[in-house]
């Protein structure tokens, strides 16, 4: 089949490489004029693993395309995906100013029938919205339908190959079927439901492993009052089948370009229906105190922070990935710099994505050892593999006593640091290795 992408963000390219990798025709369309230019010479924006292999394929096989206008590329298209960004606003309402642009032009540019899917994520009610205040407009049938995307950074083309489930609404049967069509090669569960069901699916998903990962927060701070481990906790709690074991990881929270804004999100469109989503609220709240509770440990364990160094290991979100939207790192950055802090930091991947949002002073290295040399203390904020495997004996050669290790993700090996000399905190654990 042969489908248009608007919008080369994550979500854009993942589905964009995969779907022509599944031997359709997909010409994304990109108003970023650098990012356009970048991938018409060949050159992937973002990093995500395996993506550039099927980018090159897609490429090469004159399956991808890339173009700057909607109305160059239209004719012959049967689908167009929409997968622009939908940004929270200061009081966490979505953003649709992307989604009305694209919406617009299509209703005004649409010269055959076709199918809209929209893959970004938009509070439920939207779609509704939109056939009624452009698509129902335009000069020919444009059919809807709701394909929210349930990819994670860093594991988008697994996700994208093994989802959970698929999930399209849409109000007609028919058009439900023939988008299922351009997931025919994957084995997976495959749902369809009406347009704001659908819409509602992607905001309740994110919103419950926000949920998860705020209780077991909480539940590690209490562990740390009535000395509890909460890895042995979690893990225990973890084995039944009723929980399951993901999204327990403690540590400072969630961070990312979707939960942060679709738990906001989730909590504006509540209030705006004249609910009142308690568990919600407590969910953001408990998540925006981990990263406090990180200074707090610091502050706790080596008193006033002006004039000290501290290292932080990690500014992606999450390992796998150079995104730095929203990433806690950041905010304890400028924390730990308002303090007065000496701050160094590193990271594999996210250091030039990091590097315009920091304050100046912060010293940005890709080698951890050089951001550790001289430090009092560090912070582990985002696990990559190479930062929890460093040599850790090196480590304390170069840093400065207390030797403090403030282990933001409860992912290093405690009892070896704490006999190789180091002192140890991390979130929800017992200080006695
Ligand atoms: N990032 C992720 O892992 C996931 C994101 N989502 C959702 O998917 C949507 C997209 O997310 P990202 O890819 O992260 O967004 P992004 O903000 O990284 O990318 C959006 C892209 O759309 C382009 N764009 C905007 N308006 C355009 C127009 N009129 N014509 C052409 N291009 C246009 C922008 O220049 C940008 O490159 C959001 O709603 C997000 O919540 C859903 C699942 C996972
Ligand atoms: O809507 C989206 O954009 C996506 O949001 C998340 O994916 P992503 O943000 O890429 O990453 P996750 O692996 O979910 O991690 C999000 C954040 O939670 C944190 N996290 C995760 C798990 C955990 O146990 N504890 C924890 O603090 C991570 O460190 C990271 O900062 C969801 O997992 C995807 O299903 C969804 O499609």
């Amino acid at each position: 089949m042969e489908l248009v992408i608007i919008g080369s963000g994550y979500v854009g390219l993942v589905a964009a490489c995969c779907l022509a990798h599944s031997g359709h025709k997909v010409i994304t369309v990109e108003k970023n004029i650098g990012k356009l230019e970048k991938l018409q010479r060949g050159v992937l924006p973002i990093y995500e693993e395996g993506l550039e292999e099927l980018f090159r394929q897609g490429v090469n096989s004159s399956r991808l395309f890339f173009s700057e206008d909607l109305r160059d590329v239209l004719p012959g298209v049967d689908f167009i995906m929409i997968a622009v960004g939908t940004p929270s606003l200061a009081d966490g309402r979505v953003d649709l100013a992307q989604v009305y642009e694209v919406a617009q032009t299509i209703s005004e540019t649409a010269d055959h029938p076709l199918v809209v899917v929209m893959k970004s994520t938009v509070p439920p009610g939207t779609g509704k919205y939109l056939i009624e205040r452009f698509f129902s407009k335009a000069c020919v049938p444009i059919r809807y339908v709701s394909n929210p995307e349930f990819l994670r950074e860093g594991k988008a083309v697994w996700d994208w190959y093994h989802p959970d489930r698929i999930v399209v609404g849409s109000d007609d049967p028919v058009t439900a079927e023939e988008v299922l069509e351009l997931y025919s090669d994957i084995d997976a569960p495959k749902v369809t439901m009406d347009v704001t069901s659908a819409e509602m699916v992607k905001y309740a998903s994110n919103a419950f492993l926000a949920t998860k990962i705020s209780f077991i927060n909480e539940v590690a701070n209490l562990c740390e009052l009535v000395g509890a481990d909460i890895k042995l906790v979690a893990s225990a709690v973890g084995m039944d089948k009723r929980i399951g074991p993901h999204f327990l990881q403690a540590g400072l929270g969630y961070g990312g370009s979707c939960f942060p804004k679709d738990t906001k999100g989730l909590d504006y469109i509540s209030s705006f229906n004249g609910y009142s989503f308690n568990l919600l609220k407590a969910v953001i709240e408990v998540n925006s105190k981990q990263r406090i509770l990180a200074v707090r440990k610091l502050h706790k364990e080596i008193g006033n922070l002006a004039g000290k160094k501290i290292a932080v290991l990690g500014l992606a979100f999450k390992p796998g990935t150079d995104d730095v939207r929203e990433a806690p790192a950041l905010d304890i950055i400028k924390y730990l710099v308002d303090e007065g802090a000496a701050v160094a930091a590193t990271d594999p991947l996210a250091l030039k994505n990091a590097y315009p949002l920091l304050p100046s002073c912060v010293k940005l290295s890709a080698d951890p050892y050089e951001v550790l040399v001289g430090a009092q203390a560090f912070l582990l904020a985002t696990e990559w593999p190479q930062l929890v495997n460093l040599d850790w004996e090196r480590v304390k050669r170069l840093m400065r006593e207390p030797f403090l290790v403030v282990d933001g993700r409860n992912a290093l090996d405690a009892r070896r640091l704490v006999g190789l000399g180091y002192r140890y905190c991390g979130f929800g654990r017992p200080g006695n290795f």
